[in-house]
């Protein structure tokens, strides 16, 4: 099994009759293991939808989703709660970090979330990889964007993931640290095998990425491998994304 998550003819629809929207159309997708995939698409296409359903957050309307084996349209809330603890890592624009907690304990929150020991030599290296060694006492808001970033990075691997999944994950970062962060997605990708599925608006991040998938009204309308920026932003020029 090489795919990390596997979509077949996933539809979503919010609300009901006149006022329905299809945010997603019998879309089917593999995203495979210890790759970075971005998604975008112009605004509205279904990028947050996407993303939401492969990682469990929101229930197709029609379709299915499996993360590795599992498949979560069986899955009852409490099971789906357990599965975001345990098997995905999310990364999110605004960091998400509890200002009250040191970046230690925010790293750890997920373990103990799911009353998980911490893996000591684990969370060592996970905390080395990001960076953040001399900082493990400090509280978020005695660090930079980029900094609480990583922080929230080291929090999606703690758990050892099937898959991270970022949501515009240097959507609030200045250009140079944006690619720090880059940087530091695309090295737990080559460096630990780790699976990395971000939506993102910038034709740089998407570079970063192994494959891009474009998302428009609802479908995914084209895949890019090997991606340059230049490429992308053309790509979504002509999916009107610019206008
Ligand atoms: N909870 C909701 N209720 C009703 N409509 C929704 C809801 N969430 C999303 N939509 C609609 O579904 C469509 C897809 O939304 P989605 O947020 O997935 O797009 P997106 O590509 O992520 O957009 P953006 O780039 O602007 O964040 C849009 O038309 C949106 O208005």
């Amino acid at each position: 099994m090489n795919d990390a998550v596997r979509m077949n003819a996933v539809s979503k629809v919010y609300g009901r009759g006149r006022g329905a929207v299809a945010a997603l159309r019998e879309v089917t997708a593999s995203l495979p293991r210890g790759r970075l995939t971005a998604v975008m698409g112009p605004s509205g296409s279904g990028k947050s939808t996407f993303l939401h359903c492969a990682a469990g957050l929101d229930t197709p309307t029609s379709g299915t989703v499996r993360l590795g084996d599992t498949e979560l349209s069986s899955m009852n809330e409490t099971r789906l709660t357990e599965l975001r603890r345990r098997r995905v890592g999310f990364v999110f624009q605004a960091f998400n970090l509890v200002p009250s907690l040191t970046v230690e304990q925010n790293i750890t929150l997920p373990l103990r979330l799911s009353r998980t020991r911490p893996d000591k030599a684990w969370l060592t290296e996970v905390v080395a990889r990001v960076g953040l060694a001399d900082r493990t006492g400090h509280r978020p808001g005695q660090l930079s964007g980029g900094q609480q970033q990583r922080v929230a990075i080291a929090r999606a691997l703690v758990t050892r993931p099937d898959v991270v999944f970022g949501d515009e994950p240097t959507g609030a970062l200045d250009t140079m640290t944006a690619r720090d962060v880059l940087t530091l997605l695309r090295d737990t990708v080559d460096g630990m095998g780790q699976t990395v599925v971000m939506v993102t608006h910038d034709p740089v991040a998407a570079s970063y990425a192994d494959t891009v998938l474009f998302l428009a009204d609802g479908r995914i309308v084209d895949t890019m491998d090997a991606p340059s920026s230049d490429r992308v932003a053309a790509r979504m020029t002509r999916l009107g994304a610019w206008k």
